[in-house]
């Protein structure tokens, strides 16, 4: 095995100002193309402005050895043969909220996360939306208490353990409890400190990485896809892309597409890390070179094997609310939406199982356009915001579940402002990334899987009538008068306005048990005849006749009535007729299904 090496990504993520980038420095030996804050803005701001890759080997411990299959191992082609490597990729993600879009892109390449927390600060805001974004698409975490070099001598372990503390209980309640966390000084002294000024606890953390990590699987098979952060040209041979392999495989001579450009090339070369290499595949840092194609066209994007994605215009999504985000998910609101590695505005359309399948097992991996759905004015969840349960009643509107029973599963339907290029199920995220940036508050407010891309621009008529997600309708009136045993005349239920041909042939119930079908509009004012096919019963008559005696000989009709309340019928002689249908919310007709 002399000579092979196995890559692994480790993302260096946290608030702005906590030394991610310092860290990244102090951990790598080789840096690659793009590391440390090379970008001249970056330098001039003091802060990282995009994602920095950097990489440093060990030698690859004995237990990952043997649980390595072979085809995981790229060939090491460099002078001299060596034990076999372990490669960790640095990802040095920026800490400013308003990059924070390419912190998620960052995230989702990345094997294990380390979160860096400045020591003297704790906890800050994008911390915490570093350890949401760690939640989702991280499998592994190690906290990096950094600058411990900025606490007193004295009281520095004491400072420490105290922060360690902090920081167990802010991992309780995640995915991440338990994760280590480990003390460091990567820049002692800060910036004016000389470069002599050796990193402390650098070694040790080395150690835990080389620890923690397992090695993901990868897969070879399935389509090329990469996501490329960085493309430059090189005289006399190209325009090298740079990027992680998200997956599949690559082979020198194979052709790429890069769909933003519908643009397709083969690949002259490839690089890992300034070594050749004729294979890649998922989970690798790779360099691929091309000819001809101008590196000002793609700065960042995906490159992937010919006519493998789609451009899709909306998409249906399986969603998962954020529960540090507050407020409400409301059908109709606009998120910041990323998908895959690219974030556009989106509005959303929530739905829910039907009630009767609150209770299915989760599916992930694909929409079942058999299934009905029930629409929801908002994300259904348990624990609402205050402000949006004042009144009882509206509570399903209002978006907490009915008796606080939630589906397991919820989706939506993300309509994009501009189409987005993406594989299927890649991960979305949905945020309020125009929030205050200083307002201490989560701005990530879902997440999901990418279930089904919509690809026609026209989805709208050609798509979205298959999509079977109902409102329930429910409407109410009362029985007026009996014609006969088998007809009554119905009030209340419609507007005086209203088409009621449209309804006839619908069932509706009374109150009192009986099925009637609405036969017919009767008069201006709204009322309808009802036709009772089985018959009123004999309970039914007696209810419905005395209290309409009762009321004709009231004999000045109902303003009489209204005026003197006690004269009122009692409401239990009072026979209501409810009427129940579904409307489709994509039919185009506006049909009213009634189940039969
Ligand atoms: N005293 C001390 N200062 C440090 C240490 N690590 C980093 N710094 C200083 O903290 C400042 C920020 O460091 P960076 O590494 O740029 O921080 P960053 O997290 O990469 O910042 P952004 O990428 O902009 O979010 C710099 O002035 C560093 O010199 C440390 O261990 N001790
Ligand atoms: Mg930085």
């Amino acid at each position: 095995m002399a000579g092979q090496r196995v890559n692994v990504n480790v993302g260096v993520l946290g608030h702005i100002d906590s030394g991610k980038t310092a860290l990244a420095r102090a951990l790598s030996t080789t840096a690659s193309t793009a590391a440390f804050d090379k970008q001249p803005q970056s330098r001039e701001r003091g802060i990282t402005l995009d994602l920095g890759f950097s990489c440093f080997s060990v030698p690859l411990p004995a237990r990952l050895r043997s649980a390595l299959p072979a085809p995981h191992l790229a060939p090491d082609a460099g002078p001299e043969p060596r034990e076999p490597q372990l490669q960790f990729t640095l990802v040095d993600c920026p800490g400013h909220a308003s990059l924070i879009r390419t912190i998620i892109g960052g995230a989702q390449i990345i094997d294990l996360m380390m979160l860096v927390i400045d020591v003297t600060k704790g906890m800050q805001t994008q911390s915490a939306e570093c350890l949401v974004i760690g939640q989702i698409a991280c499998q592994k975490l190690v906290v990096v208490l950094n600058k411990i070099d900025l606490l007193a001598e004295g009281k520095r372990q004491a400072a420490i353990d105290k922060m360690t503390k902090k920081m167990q209980k802010t991992l309780e309640s995640t995915k991440f409890r338990g994760a280590p966390i480990i003390p460091v000084a990567a820049k002692p002294g800060g910036p004016e400190a000389p470069e002599t000024e050796a990193p402390q606890g650098i070694s040790e953390l080395i150690e835990l990485l080389t620890f923690q990590i397992s090695i993901p699987t990868r897969d070879p098979s399935g389509s090329f896809l990469m996501s490329v952060d960085h493309c430059f040209s090189i005289k006399g041979q190209g325009t090298v892309m740079t990027g992680t392999i998200l997956s599949g495989s690559i082979s020198l001579g194979d052709s790429v597409e890069i769909p933003a450009l519908k643009v397709v090339k083969k690949v002259k070369s490839m690089q890992m890390f300034h070594m050749p290499v004729t294979t890649a595949m998922q989970g690798d840092r790779l360099g691929i070179c091309v000819t001809q194609f101008d590196p000002k066209l793609l700065e960042r994007g995906l490159v992937c094997a010919p006519e493998s994605l789609h451009i899709i215009h909306a998409a249906l999504i399986s969603v998962e609310k954020i529960p540090y985000f507050r407020g409400p998910l409301q059908t109709k609101a606009k998120f910041h939406i990323t998908v895959g590695h690219e974030t556009v505005m989106g509005r959303l359309m929530f739905f829910s199982p039907a009630p009767d399948s609150f209770d299915h097992e989760p599916v992930l991996d694909a929409f079942d356009f058999s299934r009905e759905y029930l629409f929801q004015e908002q994300y259904l969840c348990k624990d609402l915001a205050p402000a949006a349960t004042d009144s009882g009643q509206t509570n399903e509107k209002a978006g907490q579940a009915p008796d606080g029973h939630c589906p397991r599963q919820q989706w939506a339907l993300v309509e994009f402002e501009k189409p987005v290029t993406c594989p299927q199920l890649c991960l979305v995220i949905g945020s309020r990334l125009d929030a205050d940036i200083h307002a201490n508050m989560c701005r990530l407010a879902f997440h999901g899987v990418l279930l089904h891309g919509l690809q026609d621009k026209n989805y709208a008529e050609s798509l979205l009538p298959r999509l079977r997600v109902y409102k329930l309708k429910h409407k109410h009136g009362l029985v007026e008068r009996v014609i006969d045993d088998y007809n009554v005349i119905g009030r209340s239920l419609f507007k005086k306005e209203t088409n009621i041909q449209l309804f006839v042939g619908l069932k509706v119930y009374l109150s009192t048990g009986e099925l009637g079908v609405i036969d017919s509009a009767f008069g201006q004012s709204g009322k309808f005849k009802v036709h009772i096919p089985g018959g009123l019963s004999p309970e039914s008559k007696k209810i419905l006749m005395p209290s309409l005696k009762k009321r004709s000989r009231a004999g000045q009709g109902e303003v009489a009535e209204r005026k003197e309340g006690v004269e009122q019928p009692e409401p239990a002689h009072h026979v209501t007729l409810s009427l129940s249908f579904k409307r489709y919310v994509f039919d185009t007709h506006k049909r009213m299904v009634q189940s039969p």
